[in-house]
């Protein structure tokens, strides 16, 4: 396991055959991922054993087996340590109601060793950062959803940590709620240069948000790779064309003119828009472009498009084979 203890270095966190049996259930099963810095989607599907993970790497609570370690720091030993230097976003709803923001984030500062003045400091570019900076001084009883949202990650950020741990920041947000949350975590990187590992059970949120995305599955680790490695773009083109009184099934007509030529269509429409009219196959390099281009040309047709088609993050599931799990459909259907 490396031993990192900057962001600029390569490893942020590490777990190697981390597993955490409950009695009835192993909720973390011999997991061993690296996460470097930047911003890191943890995605699966309600008990997937995302909480549970934080917990371990907060050093809140013990792994069953196995070991991990934060910024280079060893969770078994080291848990008051990692504390100092990670936020945490806890998933439910934490806060006093009869506090304002400021008085409970500046507690939270202290809590975590600032001194006064520089608790106030802090607390009040912090709660400006997650645009709470208006209604700071009203108490948290009579704050929306999306507000509580915000103190949460406020009390995350104000100690000024190298990692924060967001446990599903936008659950409970409507759209545009859950848009500004993300485009928030985003800067807490660009911004700060904190490193961040968010939760989620809805992947379409994360594609836009993460440079790196861990998925895991019933405590197993499913996947993990770059935002980019997930949405690359394939070497599958998908193309359609117009029909003509020559061709009415222009479709037809260039499926059979490809044949010919020995290059054979890949099945199905993939669910694109007009599916029945879209031809798919394999690229083979320019020479597939020059060639298509040629066919259609000689046909007289129309090309309406050709294209590549891009990877969803959703597709890592219905490559697994656990695919059949309800639950986990649900959240790549809400994934949109
Ligand atoms: N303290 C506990 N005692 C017994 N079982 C637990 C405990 N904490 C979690 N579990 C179980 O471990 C599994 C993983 O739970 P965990 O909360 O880590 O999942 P999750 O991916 O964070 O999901 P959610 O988003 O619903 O919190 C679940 O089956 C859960 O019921």
């Amino acid at each position: 396991m490396a031993q990192v203890t900057t962001v600029d270095d390569v490893t942020v966190i590490a777990t190697e055959s981390l597993s955490k049996r409950f009695p009835r259930v192993t909720a973390l099963d011999r997991l061993s991922v690296d996460v470097g810095p930047g911003v890191t989607g943890l995605v699966g599907a309600n008990g997937a054993g995302k909480s549970t993970l934080i917990k371990i790497l907060l050093g809140l609570s013990p792994a069953t087996e196995g070991r991990a370690e934060v910024l280079g720091l060893d969770v078994a030993t080291k848990g008051g340590d990692i504390r100092e230097r990670v936020g945490y976003m806890p998933e439910h709803d934490c806060l006093p109601p009869d506090v304002s923001a400021t008085e409970f984030v500046v507690h939270m500062a202290r809590m975590s060793g600032l001194p006064p003045t520089a608790a106030r400091e802090r607390t009040a570019d912090t709660l400006r950062h997650v645009g709470l900076y208006e209604e700071r001084y009203r108490p948290i009883g009579g704050y929306s959803t999306g507000m509580k949202q915000r103190v949460k990650l406020a009390q995350a950020l104000v100690h000024d940590p190298q990692l924060v741990f967001l446990d599903e920041p936008t659950n409970g947000l409507d759209p545009v709620g859950r848009d500004e949350m993300l485009g928030l975590i985003r800067r807490i990187y660009t911004d700060f240069g904190i490193s961040v590992l968010v939760t989620s059970h809805l992947l379409g949120e994360l594609e836009r948000t993460c440079d790196h995305v861990v998925v895991v599955d019933g405590g197993k680790l499913l996947r993990s790779s770059s935002t980019t490695d997930f949405t690359q773009t394939t070497t599958t083109l998908a193309i359609e064309v117009t029909d003509t009184d020559e061709h009415p099934d222009g479709t037809r007509a260039v499926r059979e003119a490809l044949h010919a030529r020995g290059v054979d269509l890949l099945e199905g429409g993939g669910g694109l828009p007009g599916a029945g009219h879209v031809l798919l196959l394999t690229a083979q390099g320019e020479e597939t472009y020059d060639l298509v281009r040629d066919v259609v040309a000689d046909l007289g047709l129309g090309l309406v498009r050709m294209e590549q088609r891009r990877h969803h993050i959703s597709e890592v599931f219905t490559d697994s084979d656990a695919q059949q799990d309800t639950q986990r459909k649900e959240a790549v259907g809400h994934g949109g």
